[in-house]
């Protein structure tokens, strides 16, 4: 078993767009700024802001948080989006998911402008994704790919399974391990909640995709020999012996799991950070107006 460490990989990740981003600036460049509307308290998402404003710091980025309450109207959540999208020091922006069950997520990506849109979560972006033309591509998938390149893992013709179909991971994820490129070429099957037999399909795959959002969900029976499991799972759970009272856990049971994986990414120290390393990806692009001038 190989250890997929988001920490080494995010490291040099960071290390390099830290170095162009100073050579930007010397040049004239404007400094990156990348903001974030949190509403209300999702555990995942306090953890992402957190890792993110860490981030931001360390490789010489701005980072904006505007947090609001769970009461926010969508009506008032529109115009912190149009804030943002005028701001002309904001180079990216994200909204924070989930929302409260009376915003609708979709009025709100469809508000936030194309070229500022770094999560990839714009119709528009998630069509030229689809088409394979220059878009701002989800951070997670975006991340898990670069994941696979840097550990140089082999992905045509594998058969590629993933869990979930969310429009954050599952969905875009599927598209992009089908590309006609490397790292792509895979044959995909996308399950879900309604998927039957989803043990028997995941013991067919050769890499193993999980994005559900249910702790340690994933055992050993799930998992054929030598496959590669990529764990995305973000779950607070209560743990008394820990300073903070809870623990970080994955989707996937990686003390059953690890024996049989060829390669497996931890959490903590996984797919997250590679989420946050496609997000500075994205804002850098923004800053430099390379995908929308
Ligand atoms: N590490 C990172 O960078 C990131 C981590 N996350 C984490 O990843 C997890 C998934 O996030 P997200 O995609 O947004 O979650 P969603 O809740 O939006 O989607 C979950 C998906 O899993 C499916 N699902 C739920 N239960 C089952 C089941 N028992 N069997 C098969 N499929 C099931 C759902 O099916 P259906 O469509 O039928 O409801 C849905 O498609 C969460 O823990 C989240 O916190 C998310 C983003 C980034
Ligand atoms: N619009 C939107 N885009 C997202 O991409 C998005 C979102 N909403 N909502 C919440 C989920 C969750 N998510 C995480 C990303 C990184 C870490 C991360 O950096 N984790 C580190 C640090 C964990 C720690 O602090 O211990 C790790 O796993 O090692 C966590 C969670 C992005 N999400």
């Amino acid at each position: 078993m190989q250890l997929l460490d988001g920490k080494a990989i995010s490291s040099q990740i960071k290390f390099e767009i830290k170095n162009e981003v100073e050579a930007w600036i010397a040049n004239g460049g404007k400094k990156p700024h990348l903001a974030a509307i949190l509403v209300g308290a999702d555990g995942a998402s306090e953890t992402y802001v957190a890792s993110k404003i860490r981030s931001c710091e360390e490789i010489g980025f701005t980072s904006t948080l505007l947090r609001f309450g769970p009461e926010i109207s969508e009506k008032e959540l529109l115009e912190a989006v149009e804030g943002l999208n005028n701001d002309p020091d904001v180079d990216g922006f994200i909204v924070q998911l989930p929302l409260p069950k009376h915003i609708s997520e979709n009025t709100i990506m469809e508000a936030v402008s194309p070229a500022k849109d770094v999560d990839g979560f714009h119709p528009v972006n998630v069509g030229k994704m689809c088409k394979g033309l220059p878009a701002y591509i989800s951070a997670t998938p975006f991340g898990i790919m670069e994941m696979l390149i840097r550990a140089k893992i082999e992905t045509s013709g594998k058969h590629c399974v993933v869990i979930g179909r969310s429009q954050i991971v599952g969905l875009p994820m599927s598209i992009l391990m089908q590309r006609n490129e490397y790292p792509g070429n895979c044959t995909v099957t996308i399950t879900h909640s309604r998927t039957q037999n989803l043990k028997e399909i995941c013991q067919t795959a050769d890499i193993l995709i999980v994005a559900l959002g249910r702790p340690e969900f994933v055992t050993a029976d799930y998992v054929k020999e030598g496959a590669v499991v990529i764990d995305v799972g973000i779950t607070r759970v209560v743990d008394e012996t820990k300073k903070s009272g809870f623990a970080i856990k994955g989707d996937v049971d990686f003390n059953d799991v690890a024996p049989k994986a060829s390669y497996i990414t931890p959490v903590p120290g996984g797919v997250g950070l590679m989420t946050i390393c496609g997000l500075l990806t994205n804002t850098f692009k923004a800053a430099k107006k390379e995908i929308y001038s």
